[in-house]
């Protein structure tokens, strides 16, 4: 998990101090949530906001790839916020409200595969609800790579269902029909579902932040029902006063998903469950852009769904930022700052570590002295 703030004092006052407002954002692997956050805090105005981001992966690539970070980042990668490190993202908000004192916002990002339930009874089951105020969860959908079918995903299923507001995104890569048929998906799972469609999610601000949307009343109404229908087993914080209900209950029924009421310990399965898992892969030595590229063209599994890198070629001077996102990939170039060299972080289901470390080892240039190494997580 990274934190940062960007800063403009015109709106700060001690109100602020007293409920921060809190928004979670949410949705698949590579759907755009980074993408929202920067065009949050480049766009919000004499907002102070504090962010959160969780990543899946032994290397922070998010880190390196958002606006605004400061000096006060503190990274808890290789985890899934609604689950394993769940503590500790109650720890960083405790140590993000002691820190700020004058915070008007809190914007928390989560993994790609992460469900947003735990994640929102965090705030709403610990003494942090006295301190913060969840005002919604935003719900990213990638328009052209949309099908829980293919992500096979019980969190991917979650998002939707929790979504306040769904941004149906990556509309310049779809045409009409196509995100009209999306939008019939998601509201198969959300019928009421506040559907906005987003090109690099950008979108008013007015329209997604305290917008008081995220409704408290519907988490804690049915835990009887919701203890009737699941075996629950988030292992998350200190929930277990509260009760939360499914809307959507039946899709899970069948699923040990979720979060503990009564102190039982569970521990969450989810990861396992959806399988899901990440290849991360360093080197301080250049890679070959043809045998990288060859790489992507044929040995790339279609259980890759999502890739992010910082990555140096022998044939280019430049820092490339890679994203993977379905089958379609980026590179954008900037100026190196730090010494060169390669991370890359490829996340999917049931991957062959080895496999891929292997290829992408093969993918290095011969040339150089410097020494090389990889890992995989
Ligand atoms: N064409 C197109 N690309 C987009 C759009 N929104 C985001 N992208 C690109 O999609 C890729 C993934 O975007 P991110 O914002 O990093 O996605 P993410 O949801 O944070 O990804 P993870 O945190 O890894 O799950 C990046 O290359 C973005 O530039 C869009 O509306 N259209």
């Amino acid at each position: 998990m990274t934190s940062a703030t960007t800063s403009n004092p015109a709106t700060s006052t001690e109100s602020a101090a007293k409920s921060l407002p809190v928004t979670i954002i949410t949705g698949f692997l590579g759907s755009g949530k980074t993408t929202l956050l920067n065009h949050i805090l480049s766009n919000q105005q004499g907002v102070k906001t504090a962010v959160l981001v969780n990543e899946f992966g032994d290397i922070g690539i998010d880190n390196a790839l958002i606006v605004s970070a400061e000096e006060d980042m503190v990274e808890l990668t290789n985890g899934c916020i609604c689950c394993t490190i769940n503590n500790e993202l109650a720890d960083a908000v405790y140590r993000v409200l002691e820190k700020q004192d004058e915070l008007d916002y809190l914007v928390v990002e989560t993994t790609g595969i992460a469900d947003p339930l735990p994640v929102a009874l965090t705030f709403l089951g610990t003494e942090l609800r006295d301190l913060t105020r969840l005002d919604s969860i935003i719900t990213l959908v990638d328009a052209e790579n949309y099908s829980l079918d293919l992500f096979n995903s019980e969190a991917a299923y979650s998002q939707i269902a929790y979504g306040d507001i769904i941004l149906l995104n990556k509309t310049d890569l779809v045409d009409e029909a196509e995100a009209d048929s999306v939008e019939v998906k998601i509201r198969d799972i959300k019928p009421d579902a506040r559907i906005l469609r987003t090109v690099n999610s950008a979108i008013a601000i007015p329209l997604i932040l305290s917008v008081g949307l995220f409704q408290s009343d519907r988490y804690f109404e049915s835990e009887s029902e919701h203890d009737r229908d699941h075996d629950h087993g988030h292992d998350h914080h200190d929930h277990h006063h509260h009760d939360h209900g499914h809307e959507h209950h039946d899709r899970h029924a069948s699923h040990d998903h979720g979060h503990d009421h009564h102190d039982h310990h569970h521990h969450s399965h989810h990861l396992e469950n959806d399988g899901f898992m990440s290849v991360s892969f360093e080197s301080d030595r250049q890679l070959s852009i043809k045998q990288f590229q060859k790489f992507l063209d044929h040995h790339l599994p279609p259980n890759v769904f999502r890739g992010k890198g910082i990555l140096w070629f022998d044939e280019s001077p430049l820092r490339h930022i890679f994203h993977l996102s379905g089958k379609r990939f980026t590179l954008d170039d900037q100026e190196w700052e730090g010494e060169p060299k390669n991370q890359l972080v490829l996340i999917g289901q049931n991957l062959d570590t080895e496999e891929l470390l292997a290829q992408l080892n093969q993918c290095l240039t011969l040339s150089s002295t410097n020494r090389g190494k990889w890992f995989g997580g």
